[in-house]
């Protein structure tokens, strides 16, 4: 998978930032609430308009049809939207793989998405995002809604995806125990700016 760059980007409170996402790796993205997290993943995805550039393999953003960037630099946002039916008809190819590595059954994809339950949402939003065969991932506390032992299990499978994929990962967390067990690398919004934190293991 390709380096994704973000150089000079600025977007709501955040000035002039720039930091690299190397494939495979884990960048972990913490700060106060309301400080522009969720902005800065925005951006990113092409979804906020923003100054700066973002590069994909040293292809700028406005080189690709926004709608090609998005599927390439997805987005899985804390609250996910759900526009179908059922479950099954959100995934550009079907999942099995990874519905059964999370632990759904067999007919999930035949589950309706009215009784999915903000834990279930949660995982399966993931699961979508990667049935698209992105390139790099943007997690948005990805596992805000669930409890521990399943944050451990959710943890565990994305490493493990984002490693043999090679993804450049930016990973949105609250937790310091979460941050030390998956982050490569840490940075917090303090600010305009993100800084550069060590991570104690
Ligand atoms: N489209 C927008 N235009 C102007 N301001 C916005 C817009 N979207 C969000 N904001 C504001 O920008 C700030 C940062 O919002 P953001 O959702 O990025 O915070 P966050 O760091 O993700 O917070 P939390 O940890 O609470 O989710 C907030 O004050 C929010 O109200």
């Amino acid at each position: 998978m390709p380096e994704l760059k973000v150089k000079d980007l600025s977007i709501g409170t955040l000035v002039r930032i720039s930091f690299s996402l190397k494939p495979g790796r884990i960048t972990c993205i913490s700060g106060p609430s309301g400080s522009g997290k969720s902005r800065l993943l925005r951006a990113i995805a092409d979804l906020e308009s923003h100054a700066g550039d973002i590069l994909l393999d040293n292809k700028p953003q406005g080189a690709y049809p926004a709608h090609h960037w998005r599927r390439r630099v997805i987005l899985v946002p804390a609250q996910s939207a759900w526009w179908g039916d059922t479950v099954g008809e959100h995934f550009l190819t079907p999942m099995p793989r990874a519905l059964l590595a999370l632990g759904f059954p067999e007919d999930t994809e035949k589950w309706q998405v009215n009784r999915l339950s903000s834990g279930e949402k949660q995982r399966l939003a993931l699961v979508r995002a990667l049935s698209y065969r992105p390139q790099a991932l943007l997690l948005d506390e990805p596992t805000a809604n669930l409890d521990v032992d399943t944050t451990q299990e959710v943890e565990r499978w994305l490493i493990a995806l984002i490693e043999k994929h090679r993804y450049p990962t930016i990973w949105v967390a609250h937790s310091r125990e979460q941050i030390q067990r998956i982050a490569h690398r840490h940075l917090t919004i303090v600010g305009d700016q993100l800084e550069e934190q060590e991570i104690h293991r």
